[in-house]
């Protein structure tokens, strides 16, 4: 569903139900992000001479994994990046990010100037909408967990998501209900989808609490710490609390520190967390909407505990859980089919 949003979006890429040749080569290139992009992940981060050691030295793995996940990496961007330019020649393109650049830029004065103009550049320019896939998969993975594990939760959200739409439809991005808006951003603060954010460069020298940091040294944003500081959030920060996020009348409270930490720092701030987080709350909202999330039982009744547990890289994602989904009531039941065969 993520990334048939993004491509559609990004690209006017109608995404296959199986087997799509751009979900498959994001989800590939993804994972090599997410074993790579942490500073430091492999020896060569700190000892760059290591990279011209021949693929077949012992402990030269990485090199091998290098080409492949190269590959991958350098046909993410190009593979939408074609379709759009085959689509607007044969005048058959919808209406997406990639498209109306390409036309803004083919009508520009210095069209032709391929140093600023290359289509490469301008692939990797709009490739990292790729990004949001499965970042959003992660947070959503988070949503199904948190409320498996904090059913109390998922009755206050019930409540307030009831209150506003009633029993009849799905919610719709109309409905005002700071309780989910509070459920969303708690996701993405118990459990950042990338915990040390992307290592940053320092542009200038600079001194911070004391420290020297000279010009070029790579920064790591610790995302982990800064959303589960209690001096910000209050007490209990391991645990899944909305209310960290609302204010006493039950408002989204403004006046946080850091409130988009979860995605990144700076001028590199994700581009994407809106649409992120009105993904996530879409399905959250109605997911609660018309279903009830609990733990499963065993054979003999004992219910299952979820492990809790995540992947380790750049990016985390929460390991599959058993629970039981089961429709809130016949009316919920009546809802799902009939948006189902819409
Ligand atoms: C829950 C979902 C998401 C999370 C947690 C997330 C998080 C992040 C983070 C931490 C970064 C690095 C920022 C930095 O360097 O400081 C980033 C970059 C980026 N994200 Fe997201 N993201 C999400 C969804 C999306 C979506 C939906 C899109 C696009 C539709 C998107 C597009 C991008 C792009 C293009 C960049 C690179 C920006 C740059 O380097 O200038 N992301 N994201």
């Amino acid at each position: 569903m993520a990334g048939m949003v993004i491509l559609s979006t990004a690209y006017g890429i109608d995404v296959q139900p199986e087997d799509d040749p751009h979900i498959d080569i994001s989800v590939k290139s993804l994972h090599a992000m997410a074993c790579t992009g942490n500073r430091g992940f492999y020896l060569v981060n700190s000892l760059p001479f290591l990279k011209y050691i021949p693929e077949f030295f012992p402990g030269a793995g990485f090199k091998k994994e290098a080409h492949e996940w190269y590959k991958s990496v350098s046909i993410m961007p190009e593979l939408p990046y074609a379709f759009v330019k085959r689509a607007l020649a044969a005048g058959t393109a919808k209406s997406s990010t990639a498209s109306r650049v390409l036309e803004e830029i083919e009508g520009a004065p210095d069209a032709d100037d391929q140093e600023t103009n290359g289509p490469l550049e301008i692939a990797h320019q709009l490739s990292p909408g790729s990004a949001g896939a499965d970042t959003t998969v992660s947070a959503l993975g988070t949503f199904m967990l948190a409320m498996t594990l904090y059913p109390d939760v998922q009755k206050k959200a019930q409540a307030a998501t009831d209150a506003v739409v009633g029993q009849g439809r799905l919610p719709d991005f109309s409905d005002n209900i700071p309780y989910m808006d509070a459920v969303v951003k708690e996701v993405l603060r118990w459990r950042p989808v990338t915990p040390l954010a992307l290592p940053h460069a320092v542009t200038a020298d600079d001194i911070y609490n004391g420290y020297r940091i000279p010009a070029g040294s790579v920064v790591v944003g610790n995302t982990w710490a800064i959303l589960h500081d209690e001096t910000t959030f209050g007490l209990n920060t391991h645990e899944f609390i909305p209310e960290h996020w609302l204010n006493k009348d039950g408002e989204i409270n403004t006046a946080m520190r850091e409130p988009d930490a979860a995605f990144g720092f700076g001028r590199r701030i994700c581009p994407g967390k809106d649409m992120a987080q009105w993904s996530v709350w879409i399905c959250a909202v109605s997911i609660l909407a018309t279903l009830n999330i609990t733990k499963s039982v065993d054979k003999r009744g004992a219910p299952i505990e979820p492990s809790g547990e995540y992947t380790s890289g750049l990016l985390c994602y929460p390991i599959p859980h058993e629970c039981d989904i089961v429709p809130r009531s016949e009316a919920a039941q009546a809802v799902i089919w009939n948006a189902v065969s819409d």
